[in-house]
């Protein structure tokens, strides 16, 4: 079984309070592009096997496919095993939702190839233990996803023609939301009004309210992400916005011949990808 493992932006992200296990409560419109990592699965006799190429990851229970696949074979005491192998092409630590991904598509997998029945709640539940992105992973599209991540709205899906920069310097999630924690002041951006411009198909409006709170927080750290997002504006996109913790940064642009042509400029200078927005059936197509 081959499975497209998709990567996502957040078009827009509010960080509300902190729980005490030290999560937080979000409101983000999460969006599927057509970034993929492929995911080939087959079943074994016993234990996981997985191999990884592309990028260098670990393939042991670092590796959160592994933590996913280990999950699903204790949980449902299956009688077998399971090997993984991982194109990877999703930059790592990038706030893309890589590993997330990847995880989300074992799962899935593991449920087919094993004839497990379950549900869209008990994949979305399973996927939460392993990562707050997972559960959206696990659907794709458009989503107005709210409680750690795991509580999702389905939306239309706009129809955007992106450029993506991957700088060289990574983030970790957990040290950009603590560093948040210790900011005095914090933007908050307006994602419901994101959500209902997206439903009337106010694009323009959907540009103007792409906002996260976590990106000031990254570019005090990264100023690769301060340099990354002026050089999209340079390049005449209509808003460039940070995707999640970081540090990548994309663009969204007028139209496809628009971002192609900045597609051709940033690729001399940047690790660059010239995406666009896919709606939920591609996303599992
Ligand atoms: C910021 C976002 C936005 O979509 O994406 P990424 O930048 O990771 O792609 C997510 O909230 C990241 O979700 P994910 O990367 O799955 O997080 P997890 O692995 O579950 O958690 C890593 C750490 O991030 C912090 N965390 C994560 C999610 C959340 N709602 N609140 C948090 O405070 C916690 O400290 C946690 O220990
Ligand atoms: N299958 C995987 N793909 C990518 N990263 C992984 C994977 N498994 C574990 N990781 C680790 O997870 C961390 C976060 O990676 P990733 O999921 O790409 O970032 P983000 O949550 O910012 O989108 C990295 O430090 C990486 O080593």
């Amino acid at each position: 079984m081959k499975i497209k493992a998709y990567a996502k932006v957040n078009l827009s992200l509010n960080v509300l309070d902190r729980r005490s296990d030290g999560y937080h409560h979000i409101e983000t419109i999460m969006q599927s592009i057509n970034l993929y990592d492929v995911v080939q699965l087959e079943k074994s006799s016993n234990g996981i096997q997985l191999t990884c190429e592309g990028i260098k990851l670990p393939c042991d229970s670092r590796n959160i496919a592994y933590k996913a696949a280990e999950l699903m074979i204790k949980r449902f005491r299956l009688q077998g095993g399971i090997k993984i192998h991982i194109q990877k092409h999703i930059p790592v630590a990038a706030g893309l939702a890589g590993g997330s991904t990847d995880a989300a598509a074992v799962i899935k997998g593991i449920n087919k190839l094993y004839g497990l029945n379950l549900n869209d709640k008990d994949l979305s539940n399973i996927g939460l233990e392993i990562g707050a992105d997972v559960p959206f992973c696990i659907k794709g599209g458009t989503g107005l996803a709210m409680g750690i991540g795991e509580e999702i709205v389905p939306l239309p899906t706009p129809k955007l023609d992106i450029v993506l920069i991957k700088p060289g310097a990574s983030a970790s999630t957990k040290v950009i939301y603590q560093l948040y924690d210790e900011l005095k002041e914090h933007v908050h951006p307006d994602v419901r009004g994101q959500a209902e411009a997206i439903i009337k198909g106010d694009l323009k409006k959907v540009c103007k309210l792409a906002a996260n709170g976590l990106e000031a927080v990254t570019m005090k750290i990264c100023p690769e992400v301060v340099q990354a997002k002026k050089a999209l504006i340079d390049s005449g996109c209509e808003v460039a916005l940070m995707s999640g913790s970081g540090t990548a940064v994309y663009g969204i642009y007028r139209d496809k011949f628009a971002a192609q042509e900045a597609y051709r400029l940033l690729k001399r200078n940047y690790l660059t990808f010239l995406v666009k927005t896919i709606d939920e059936e591609s996303a599992n197509g």
